[in-house]
């Protein structure tokens, strides 16, 4: 919204709603959320064409376009728990726009919504219309995070999907004079609805399919001897496969993937596609090995127990350049140390300890609910077995291991030498981003594992998957 407000400035941009502490961010010196570039975005409009306020009804029923943003959980309980898309949240602003709406209006799925999703909003609103005409669209996005602001700028494409009467097509037409003002009109594709709302799961699937394809090939390079880089490298090269998203990891993470494979697989399975929806259930799966393999490369290269002994874990975001810590790798990499008793030091330059401590103490999927409605938090012993520290000297003095979770670009360049010497020997360093300098590493003593890349003698021994 930022943007638009950035690039029209015909346009008044109201960003609504109900979570007071976050609109009073967006209306002070320090934005809710850590994004390259937004800081300079917002300033060169708020308080021209871009508002932040908590009074959504008002500025709801003043709009002629309402974006619906919401969150879109995974379903924690009851039918589809697990897999389903909640659309609480969805359903209640649809309730609400209805009820407050006393002018026809362009209602815009911008959340990522299951397929369909658009005609039960269709129901809700046209039911409780008043007279009321509403056109909904899915426009979905398809930025990403740490990099949003390029991707808003220079967006590969905007999708927007609509009814195909003419009705719709004239809502078409107006969301898409919004993106003309800065996108290429090439760039603006239009389609049915239910082909836009697929495409975004079908966009988020076949990313996180490739990063595990290139993950499962990691495990298999390790025990082969093949480096993941130069495989990945040359499979890249192929102008029919591309170079992008092919980076090996400990695994991904982020709000968006596994919520929106999960989502995909139920509602193949509601379609009666069993195959389908077990084929991309695999990409979640892979993602979970590929956690938990890692973990057990730790424990099973420090003598097979890290009980009692400091690992630092360098890097607790999802990826680099955000604060965003939802479902990051860190997480299920730190339970799983934390399950086997290990000290945790973690640092990362971006995330507070309160956020450190809550994801560790949080159950699955409640980070995408409002607190209020959290279940009770379960402090893992957290207290006794994690600290969080200010930087990565800290979180390494004195350590046995070393987890890099994050690529931030700072860790490539740390003093490596200042931290081997303060750490206890022999000193491990477990590279979940293929970040470092293996060889370099190696040259100054550390005992290095880097996802997918040849293991060092002392690790080639081991098991690659020791029995849980
Ligand atoms: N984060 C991303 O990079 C990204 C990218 C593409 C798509 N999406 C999709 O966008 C949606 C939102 O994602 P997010 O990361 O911004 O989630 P978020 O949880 O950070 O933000 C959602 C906001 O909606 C507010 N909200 C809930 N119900 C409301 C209501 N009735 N009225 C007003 N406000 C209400 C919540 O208070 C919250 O601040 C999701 O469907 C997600 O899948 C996110
Ligand atoms: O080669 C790669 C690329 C990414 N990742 C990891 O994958 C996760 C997701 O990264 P990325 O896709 O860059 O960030 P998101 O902000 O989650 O963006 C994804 O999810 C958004 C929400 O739906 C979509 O809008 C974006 O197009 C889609 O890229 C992160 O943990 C990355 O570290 C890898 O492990 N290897």
């Amino acid at each position: 919204m930022a943007m638009i407000a950035l690039k029209c400035p015909d346009i008044q941009v109201v960003v609504v709603d109900i979570a007071m502490p976050r609109i009073n961010a967006w209306n002070s010196d320090t934005l809710p959320i850590f994004e390259p570039g937004l800081d300079e975005v917002v300033k060169a409009c708020r308080g021209k064409n871009l508002f932040f306020s908590t009074d959504v009804e008002r500025h709801v029923a003043e709009a002629e376009i309402v974006f619906v943003s919401v969150n879109t959980p995974t379903k924690t309980s009851g039918l589809g728990a697990g897999k389903a898309a909640d659309l609480t949240y969805w359903e209640s602003a649809a309730r609400m726009i209805a009820d407050v709406s006393k002018s026809d209006k362009i209602v815009v799925e911008k959340s990522t919504v299951p397929v369909k999703t658009a005609e039960a909003i269709e129901k809700i609103l046209n039911h409780n219309c008043n007279g009321v005409n509403f056109q909904i669209l899915s426009n979905p996005e398809f930025l990403a995070e740490g990099t949003a602001i390029e991707d808003l700028m220079k967006p590969d494409r905007v999708l927007i999907g609509g009814r195909e009467t003419p009705e719709g097509q004239k809502a078409i037409e107006a969301l898409k004079d919004v993106y003309a003002h800065w996108v290429p009109t090439d760039c603006i594709i239009t389609m049915n609805l239910w082909s836009a709302e697929l495409s975004k799961l079908a966009a988020n699937a076949i990313l996180a399919q490739r990063i595990s394809s290139v993950n499962a090939m990691s495990a298999l390079c390790e025990a082969t001897g093949a480096d993941v880089t130069e495989v990945a490298y040359a499979v890249g090269k192929d102008s029919r496969i591309g170079s992008c998203f092919l980076n090996a990891s400990v695994g991904f993470g982020g709000s968006c993937f596994q919520k929106d494979i999960l989502n995909l697989v139920y509602i193949c399975e509601c379609n009666g596609l069993t195959e389908v929806a077990n084929y991309w259930k695999q990409v979640v799966q892979i993602n979970d090995y590929q956690k938990s393999r890692f973990v057990k490369r730790v424990v099973s290269s420090m003598f097979n127990t890290v009980s009692g002994k400091k690992v630092a874990i360098l890097g607790f975001a999802f990826k680099k350049d955000t604060g965003d810590t939802r479902e990051a790798a860190a997480i299920d990499v730190c339970h799983g140390l934390i399950g086997d008793k290990a000290q945790l030091s973690i640092y990362d330059p971006q995330v507070t300890e309160a956020q450190i401590l809550r994801d560790l103490a949080m159950d699955k999927f409640d980070w995408d609910h409002p607190q209020h409605l959290q279940k009770p938090l379960n402090p893992v012993d957290t207290t006794k077995l994690v600290s969080v520290v200010v930087d990565a000297y800290e979180a390494t003095k004195g350590a046995h291991g070393v987890c890099i979770l994050t690529e931030w670009d700072e860790f490539k360049k740390l003093d490596y030498k200042r931290i081997y010497e303060g750490m206890q020997k022999p000193a491990f360093i477990f590279d979940g981003r293929n970040v470092i300098d293996v060889a370099e590493l190696r040259k100054i003593g550390f005992i290095v594992y880097s996802v997918g890349k040849p293991l060092d003698p002392w690790v080639k021994d081991l098991p690659a998957a020791p029995p849980s």
